[in-house]
């Protein structure tokens, strides 16, 4: 009866795809490639096209739908007609946790998105973010220097990951972790947070295509580790939160008026919610901002480091527009259009979640896509619709003959203004209900990092070799960045 397919999925004689065994449908092909499902959806891709389908125990039925019309179709009935699954809900409700946006559908995952709204939405955004970033970049820069003027080399992508989480802890707390000071050497401290958020990261998206993940990580110890490093998390969340509030409450008896500061932690009080809502809050904004700007910073730097001429009209922008040492406004980043287009050119080649997955909750249609000669697409209840971003946004037949250069150009009009790309076209924030909320608080931090760097320091690659990435949730890049920071001469 499933001569080619896991057992209990529907035969799909109308899809290409790779063929498969009784009973465990294409999991041999998987299991080699459990680590590194992106590379293989990749060469499938490359030998079936943008729609072909496959099999295996905890998924089902998947088909792989790597065009915009489909998305644009399966985006917009986001979370409801299509939900995250039962296999992907479990990973994500271990990290970032129960209370996110990202382990949740329907009803749950609106009030998820409320309880996280007042972190963007409250009326001095501006302020927060850039007041985090006024504090940090200096630091970020002085650190910098101190590496030039030693001639030490360093890891570009432990850097980034201090940077994203520093900023994400002011905006967050109001406070300073130290993750990073103006003494380069800070680099080689270990710092538990760092490590922490690596452990939850990776163990959570090794997870993804293990259908035996819950028995392999309690043999393996990785159950351990990860449950130790979310905890390092929720509690740094909790014990901020614990002395806020304590502050609040002998505040409010004292008879004075409280203070209750313009950090994200903040809002979410002011908000009225509770503890637990609020550390998952925390939790979910450091597992969505973390890895994201690290790598958008990594890999702007390594296809700038190959492409001079855009890290030249970047500078020449940084050089015109900075008007002083303070540090741009969140307002500001409109007079920066080639840093966006950089910043958009980036995430279109490493976008922020290469792959991904919804389940079909209910039959469905995806639309024809004449242009590339495919008829209307059956989507049968239960099957998982997969895509991947890197696939797409590499594509010749979405983005032109040009696709796989790295061409900010691209996102520039005749008079050198930043054009937005429209999505689903453009897919590295995702699209639907579930576009990314930190979208603009991102692309802040993009301009406002090398604004301020770019006038002072070249960051130069020590291996200008092609590089990959790993496959994780993001696109994460394989092993450490070694660069050298030089001072410009002027
Ligand atoms: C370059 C930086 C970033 C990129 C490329 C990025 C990309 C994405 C993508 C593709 C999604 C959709 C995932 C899906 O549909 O399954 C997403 C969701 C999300 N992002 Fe971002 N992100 C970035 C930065 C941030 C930041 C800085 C924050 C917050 C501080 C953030 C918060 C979120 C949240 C909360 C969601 C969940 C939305 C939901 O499921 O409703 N992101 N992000």
């Amino acid at each position: 009866k499933y001569p080619d397919m896991y057992i209990g999925t529907r035969p799909r004689k109308d899809l290409p795809g790779p063929k498969g065994i009784p009973i465990f449908g294409n999991l041999l092909q998987i299991i080699p490639n459990i680590k590194r499902m992106i590379f293989w959806m990749d060469t499938v891709g490359a030998l079936h096209g943008p729609l072909y389908t496959f099999t295996m125990p905890s998924w089902g039925r998947c088909i792989v739908v790597n065009h915009p019309s489909w998305l644009e179709h399966i985006r917009k009935n986001d979370t409801m007609v299509y939900t995250k699954g039962m296999a992907t809900l479990a990973i994500f409700k271990e990290f970032p946790g129960p209370m996110s946006p990202f382990a949740t559908d329907g009803t749950s995952w609106r009030s998820c998105r409320k309880l996280i709204s007042p972190i963007f939405s409250v009326k001095n955004f501006n302020i927060q973010v850039s007041t985090a970033m006024n504090e940090i970049i200096p630091i970020a820069v002085d650190m910098l220097l101190s590496a030039a003027d030693e001639g030490v080399q360093f890891d570009w992508n432990n850097f980034s990951g201090r940077v994203a989480i520093s900023v994400l802890y002011r905006m967050a707390f109001g406070l300073d972790p130290e993750t990073i000071n103006p003494d380069y050497r800070c680099l080689n401290e270990p710092d538990a947070l760092v490590a922490a958020m690596h452990e939850c990261n990776t163990t959570s998206s090794g997870r993804l295509y293990n259908p035996i993940w819950k028995i392999t990580d309690k043999f393996c110890g990785t159950q351990r580790r990860f449950n130790n490093a979310r905890s390092v998390l929720y509690e740094t969340a909790g014990s901020v939160l614990r002395k806020r509030r304590a502050q609040l409450s002998s505040e409010t008896k004292d008879g004075g008026q409280t203070a209750l500061g313009t950090d994200f932690l903040s809002a979410m009080i002011d908000s009225g919610l509770s503890d637990s809502e609020i550390c998952g809050t925390i939790v979910t904004i450091f597992f969505a901002g973390h890895d994201n700007f690290l790598n958008v910073l990594g890999w702007s730097l390594y296809e700038l480091s190959r492409e001079s001429n855009w890290l030249a009209r970047m500078r020449d922008e940084a050089f015109e527009q900075t008007v002083s040492d303070s540090v741009l406004k969140y307002g500001d980043i409109s007079r920066y259009p080639v840093h966006l287009a950089v910043f958009y050119e980036t995430l279109r080649l490493w976008p922020g979640v290469p792959k991904n997955a919804r389940y079909a909750e209910e039959d469905d249609v995806l639309p024809a896509v004449p242009e590339i000669g495919i008829a209307a697409v059956k989507v049968n209840r239960g099957d998982y619709v997969l895509w991947s971003d890197r696939y797409m946004m590499r594509s010749e037949i979405v983005w032109g003959h040009d696709a796989k250069k790295f061409n900010p150009g691209r996102f520039l009009d005749e008079a050198g203004q930043f054009i937005k790309p429209p999505a689903p076209k453009f897919h590295a924030f995702g699209s639907g209900p579930r576009l990314c909320p930190g979208a603009q608080l991102a692309t802040y931090e993009f301009v406002a990092i090398w604004a301020a760097i770019l006038p002072h320091l070249d960051i130069v690659p020590l291996d200008n070799s092609e590089r990959t990435m790993k496959d994780s949730f993001t696109s994460t890049m394989n092993g450490e960045f070694l660069v050298e920071a030089r001072r410009l001469v002027k």
